[in-house]
């Protein structure tokens, strides 16, 4: 088990799925089945990360039935306003109470070219305005069977966070999300998790302090369903995990957020 100072985290990415009112219907089943299942959500925070186009609904909706679930963006620019067409401000989404912003997900690395440098630049944006980076590190197969994996996340995680103070890091979580895992239906084993993960926060620990390295929370992401969430949160350094897929679904995210309930054997 992560260390119980560090409050596990089940985030859902949406990517570009569900349209705002898909997105209300959604949230707002989650939202009973986890009130119905009486879950604690200061044991185990939960948020969801929607397209932009539906952050004003989902606001709504959790200001108006005083939801626990947490909510935030899965982008961010890089500038603070301006001439920057079709970009969105890391201001605008503090505006609409988003918590948190994900910064470097993979499918942004791959298909948008993001560079460690722009991550560096969001993370540090997402900060500025208040708001918590999720950065997103992680390897693709043929570095894996290179055995190149734990070097490669830690010069991302690097790269990611050069010139943040302290102060700021202990604030925000990593997600580590092998590419070959992502989607796929592979996960990795809950060993490979931790074997990254272990190292990342060995990282912070040499370039910040221990303190800094104890505080960070740091996800897994890949693949999680509810069948495989308790072996990922069963090792000490996994602090929860990143859903993509299962996310859209409610039976199943729900199930993954009540990881230690089921666990225990309350019923689903
Ligand atoms: O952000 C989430 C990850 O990309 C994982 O997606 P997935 O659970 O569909 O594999």
């Amino acid at each position: 088990m992560a260390d119980a100072a560090r409050t596990p985290l089940m985030a859902g990415n949406w990517k570009m799925n569900l349209n705002h009112v898909e997105a209300v219907h959604l949230l707002q089943k989650l939202s009973w089945t986890l009130q119905d299942k009486k879950h604690d959500f200061e044991r185990v925070e939960v948020a969801v990360l929607p397209p932009f186009t539906d952050i004003r609904s989902v606001q709504t909706l959790v200001d108006g039935d005083r939801m626990k679930i947490k909510y935030g963006a899965q982008d961010v620019s890089v500038h603070d306003a301006g001439a920057y067409t079709g970009e969105i401000s890391a201001a605008m989404l503090s505006k609409l109470g988003c918590t948190y912003v994900l910064a470097g997900h993979s499918e942004r690395r791959q298909y948008h070219h993001e560079t460690d440098a722009v991550v560096n630049a969001k993370a540090a944006k997402v900060l500025e305005a208040g708001l918590i980076p999720i950065v997103c590190v992680g390897e693709g197969l043929e570095i894996r069977q290179a055995d190149g994996h734990v070097e490669h996340c830690v010069n991302q995680i690097d790269g990611a966070l050069v010139g943040l103070k302290a102060d700021d890091v202990r604030k925000l979580v990593i997600a580590y999300e092998p590419v070959w895992a992502i989607g796929t239906g592979e996960v990795a084993t809950p060993e490979d998790a931790q074997e990254v993960i272990a190292g990342i926060r060995g990282r912070l620990e040499e370039t910040f302090s221990p303190s800094v390295a104890d505080s960070v929370r740091i996800l897994y992401g890949g693949s999680v369903k509810m069948a495989s969430v308790g072996g990922i949160m069963a090792q000490p350094d996994v602090d929860g995990c990143l859903v993509g897929g299962a996310s859209l679904q409610v039976d199943e995210f729900a199930g993954i957020c009540r990881y230690l309930d089921l666990q225990l054997g309350y019923s689903s």
